[in-house]
């Protein structure tokens, strides 16, 4: 498997922390030993998360393409649309955001708050729409690529997410490098890694990073799109075409895609009642902050497969944090009662 052929733009702090989730682990019950790598501390741009790993290996095409604008999309409150905007302020271009109307809310103040009032703060050009969820193209996004065109720019058009660019899983190639790396040093392996799973190439990425050692179904996605098939087939789509650009050499299969449906209900983006329990337990235990729309129903997952037995006595789990606390200020009303 060759990453090295790819450049990488530096945005993130390095490698990113993996601890010992002992609270947690203990009140399941101390069978299974739970961790957690920590992406969403990975980065001084505009409090991090998995996106920035994406774009690393996606800037340097952006550059070479001699653009002057990122142009992106996602809902009101996406993590990933905030982080291009923190990207195109640090490498100085402008920004064009379409933000969808992608979850049914009852702030407010959930358009003016969190990751939307970043992406204004950061100068982005953030244009309002519509559309419902969906993590296909969106003619939105084109029209606004489009736009920009029309009115001058030299647009660079990023996906939902940044996971059906044609280099959105190489991130997480590296993750699973860097995984490999830093079991050396812990003197274990872990045995599965849950991860949450939408637009699909952080789940992707890291199907093909932990296929090299045989690890691709212990990766556990818990899917919080509430739209499982799209998102599967989106996912093996991403983790074959990723897995030829580093020459993985191995075929992969639709039962290589390990993802969890029962987690993403009510709707996307809307938090049930369990999951907010699990956003409770894993602040109360671990004052790790996990968020309503994404995280938070992957520790709900986590939390729900360890009571289940699903993990064997004696299992290892990472469990991979990717970020989306800002979100949390759209969901005041959630927690109005702590
Ligand atoms: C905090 C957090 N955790 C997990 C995910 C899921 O990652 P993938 O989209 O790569 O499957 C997101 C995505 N967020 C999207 C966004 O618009 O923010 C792409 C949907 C995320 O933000």
């Amino acid at each position: 498997m060759n990453l090295k052929k790819f450049e990488r733009y530096p945005l993130t702090f390095g490698p990113t922390h993996i601890e010992k989730l002992s609270r947690l682990t203990d009140h399941l019950g101390g069978k299974v030993e739970l961790y957690a790598k920590r992406e969403d501390c990975n980065s001084g741009l505009a409090y991090g998360g998995n996106k920035l790993r994406k774009l690393e290996y996606i800037v340097p095409d952006a550059i070479a393409s001699n653009a002057d604008t990122l142009v992106s999309i996602g809902g009101v409150q996406s993590n990933h649309t905030r982080m291009i905007a923190a990207v195109a302020a640090k490498i100085g271009f402008k920004c064009r955001l379409v933000q969808e109307a992608w979850v049914p809310h009852e702030d407010a103040v959930y358009d003016r708050v969190g990751n939307i009032m970043l992406s204004r703060i950061m100068g982005a050009d953030v244009q309002m729409c519509d559309e419902g969820f969906d993590i296909g193209i969106r003619k939105s996004w084109e029209d606004a690529i489009a736009d920009v065109k029309a009115k001058g720019g030299k647009p660079y058009a990023i996906p939902a997410g940044a996971s059906v660019h044609k280099f959105g899983g190489l991130g997480y190639v590296g993750f699973a490098e860097e995984v490999r790396q830093q079991e050396a040093e812990l003197g274990f392996k872990f045995d599965y890694i849950v991860v949450c799973t939408v637009t699909g190439s952080t789940h992707a990425g890291m199907l093909v990073g932990f296929a090299a050692d045989g690890r691709a179904r212990k990766v556990i996605g818990i899917d919080a799109s509430f739209t499982p098939a799209q998102t599967k087939a989106q996912v093996l789509e991403i983790a074959r075409r990723t897995a030829d650009l580093v020459e993985l050499g191995q075929e992969l299969v639709e039962d290589d895609v390990v993802l969890i449906e029962d987690y993403a209900y009510p709707a996307y983006g809307v938090p049930s009642e369990e999951t907010k329990d699990a956003i409770r337990l894993s602040a109360q235990l671990e004052g790790m902050i996990t968020d309503p729309v994404y995280e938070g129903k992957s520790m709900q997952g986590m939390v729900d497969l360890v009571k289940k037995g699903y993990f064997p006595e004696g299992s290892k789990v990472l469990y991979a944090h990717l970020g989306g606390a800002p979100a949390l200020n759209g969901y005041a009303y959630a927690f109005r009662n702590g």
